[in-house]
């Protein structure tokens, strides 16, 4: 059969790039490509919901010209078993943005994913999966309300790059010839060989993305994802060079998660991300457990495919999770799934993880109102329970309806959406409160925060209370006690005096200095009980240096600072519980 000639879409206009910038026309022609098994069915259905998106927002001012490409089984088809065409590769970067359905790869043999292989040709080097919870969609979480991250995973290099020898060919005796002989590594004879190629420009341009994109839209953290312990070359570099990214790069915007604590006790400054790393199985079990501490996960390539799955069942599913695949411009689109063969042609599964890749689509190409229009029905039509059979299966009183059934209800609520503004504005204030209320408790209680973080502390900075409360020395004792019993704690740093010495008044003061003395604290200064010089220590001493100052002074709490300025406090109490939590590393 020759091979199909393929034609612009006469009354649409090509994306181009001007000065390192996307133009988008009002009439931009995007490619799609239909996919592999479930691929044609979620594909039909969501082109229709995007464009009645497209309408209701615009009113016809703007319109996708949607233009077919192919890969995979109906490419093969068309260009004489060819499943990756020339014609397709060229044209999705000509277009710049496009979308696409699943793709099969066979297991254990054959060809290689052709997913892979379109990553690694056109370089899209990073993949992003946005992972949040939609009211009314069936969880296994008591709180999946609490998810809401962004999976940026490094698309072309790990174990993906396809530097692979079979057991007993020629190639993989040379590399074990190799490996053994000159490296003297040992391992079993036979072994099936895999090459696992992290670079630090692969790292660097991936991390640099998730922290530019974490600052554009106002996102809490960057947490680097690794198993650096085991695979200190590969994964554990992987880490470095995601915090000299952010050091070199960002240090404008970034703090480290230590510094959170050491310097700003738990309270985020305005307009700095903060940047941690977890390592990759434990990261499994936060993101079941306290998966509101985290934001942006910059991962590598396998840990993210595993990662992206894991995250998305806790919010509904693999029919639910989207994702698009993004060099410095040119970006495929393309749901977290794979082409569920058994339910291929059956009209029957969810198109939600396609349909929130065109989401994604939509705001990548900056029409933010189309794309709202769409995550903003859709919970509205899953609250009627109008589900597809996936979520109809973990719900009571579903009403189960098809894949294009559910875009027909979709359309419908879109169509019919009046109080749009409103709507975006409640999603917004809900967004910006639940921050607020993170952050206060992080330092009312930075201990519990460490616990809830999985760190362990080791300064006086990881464990100070940092709303010190400071007052004049001229300020009579009597005002002192007031504001020390509204705030419920038990001393006072006091401001410099002449000479700039700063000092504390405690609980301690007021009783043996006043009381004892039966002196009225309404005719004492406090510069009179005032406990000078104030013993401070540096924001980095170690919990065990701390308790040696307290011990060899006689005290029970110390100011922590930092350049000088007071900016914590900690008690022999604080110390206490902290190793009574954490136990005892000894120095
Ligand atoms: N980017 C891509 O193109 C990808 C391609 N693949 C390829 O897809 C093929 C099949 O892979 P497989 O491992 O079975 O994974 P799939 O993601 O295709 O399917 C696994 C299961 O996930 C559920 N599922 C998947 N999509 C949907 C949906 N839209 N709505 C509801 N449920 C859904 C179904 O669960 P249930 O049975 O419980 O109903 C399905 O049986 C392989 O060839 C693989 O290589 C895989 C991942 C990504
Ligand atoms: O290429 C494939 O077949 C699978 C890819 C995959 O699982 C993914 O990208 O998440
Ligand atoms: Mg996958």
């Amino acid at each position: 059969m020759p091979a199909p000639t393929l034609t612009l879409p006469v009354n649409g206009q090509k994306i181009t790039i001007k000065d390192n910038k996307m133009v988008v026309p009002d009439n931009p022609i995007l490619g799609y490509i239909e996919g592999d098994g479930i691929g044609p069915d979620i594909t039909k259905a969501c082109l229709r919901v995007w464009d009645a998106a497209v309408e209701k927002a615009y009113g016809g001012k703007r319109k996708i010209h949607w233009m077919e490409l192919f890969m995979g089984e109906k490419a093969a088809q068309m260009y004489d078993g060819n499943i990756f065409p020339d014609a397709t590769r060229d044209l999705l970067k000509e277009l710049v943005v496009s979308i696409k359905g699943p793709l099969t790869t066979p297991v254990g043999g054959g060809f290689r994913s052709l997913n892979v292989a379109l990553r690694q040709d056109l370089d899209l080097y990073s993949c992003v999966r946005p992972v949040r919870y939609y009211q009314g969609v069936p969880s296994p979480l008591r709180h999946p309300e609490l998810v809401d991250v962004v999976i940026f995973r490094e698309n072309t290099e790990d174990v993906y790059a396809g530097i692979e020898y079979q057991s007993g060919s020629p190639e993989m005796r040379k590399v074990e010839k190799f490996l053994k002989e000159e490296m003297k590594a040992k391992f079993f004879d036979d072994c099936g060989l895999g090459i696992k190629p992290i670079s630090p420009f692969g790292s660097k341009r991936l991390v640099r993305k998730a922290i530019q994109y974490a600052i554009d839209n106002h996102r809490e953290s960057v947490t680097l994802v690794h198993k650096g312990n085991i695979m200190k070359y590969t994964e554990g570099a992987f880490r470095n060079w995601g915090y000299e990214v952010a050091r070199e790069e960002f240090g404008e915007y970034t703090i480290t998660e230590e510094e959170l604590y050491s310097k700003f006790g738990g309270k985020q400054p305005e307009g700095k991300i903060v940047i941690k790393d977890r390592i990759a199985d434990i990261i499994f079990q936060l993101m079941l457990l306290r998966p509101d501490e985290f934001d942006v996960l910059a991962t590598m390539n396998l840990n993210g495919d595993y990662l992206s799955d894991a995250i998305a069942a806790e919010v509904g599913g693999v029919g639910i999770a989207p994702g698009a695949n993004i060099s410095d411009h040119v970006a495929v689109f393309e749901a977290t799934h794979g082409t569920a063969p058994k339910y291929a042609n059956l009209d029957k599964v969810n198109p939600g993880s396609l349909l929130f890749s065109g989401v994604m689509m939509l705001e990548y190409l900056g029409w933010k109102e189309a794309a709202d229009l769409i995550s903003l029905a859709y919970p509205q039509v899953i609250e009627q329970k109008v589900v597809t059979y996936d979520f109809a299966r973990q719900m009571d009183g579903a009403v189960e309806v098809s894949t294009s059934g559910f875009g027909d209800a979709l359309i419908a609520q879109i169509q019919g959406t009046a109080n749009f503004e409103e709507l975006r504005r409640q999603r917004r204030q809900a967004v910006e409160q639940e921050r607020k209320e993170r952050e206060e408790k992080r330092v009312a209680d930075p201990q519990a925060a460490m616990v809830a973080s999985g760190r362990t502390p080791h300064t006086v900075g990881d464990i100070m209370i940092a709303n010190l409360i400071s007052i004049d020395g001229s300020t009579v004792v009597e005002e002192a006690m007031h504001l020390m019993r509204k705030h419920h704690i038990s001393s006072l740093i006091v401001n410099p005096d002449a000479d700039g010495k700063w000092g504390i008044m405690t609980q301690k003061d007021v009783l043996t200095k006043i009381i004892h003395a039966n002196r009225s604290p309404a005719s004492v200064k406090v510069a009179e009980v005032t406990t000078k010089p104030l013993q401070m220590v540096p924001v980095d001493t170690s919990l065990h240096d701390c308790v040696s100052i307290m011990t060899d002074n006689n005290i029970r709490r110390v100011v922590v600072e930092k350049d000088g300025a007071p900016i914590g406090i900690v008690s022999d109490t604080d110390v206490f519980r902290t190793v009574e939590e954490f136990g005892w590393i000894p120095e």
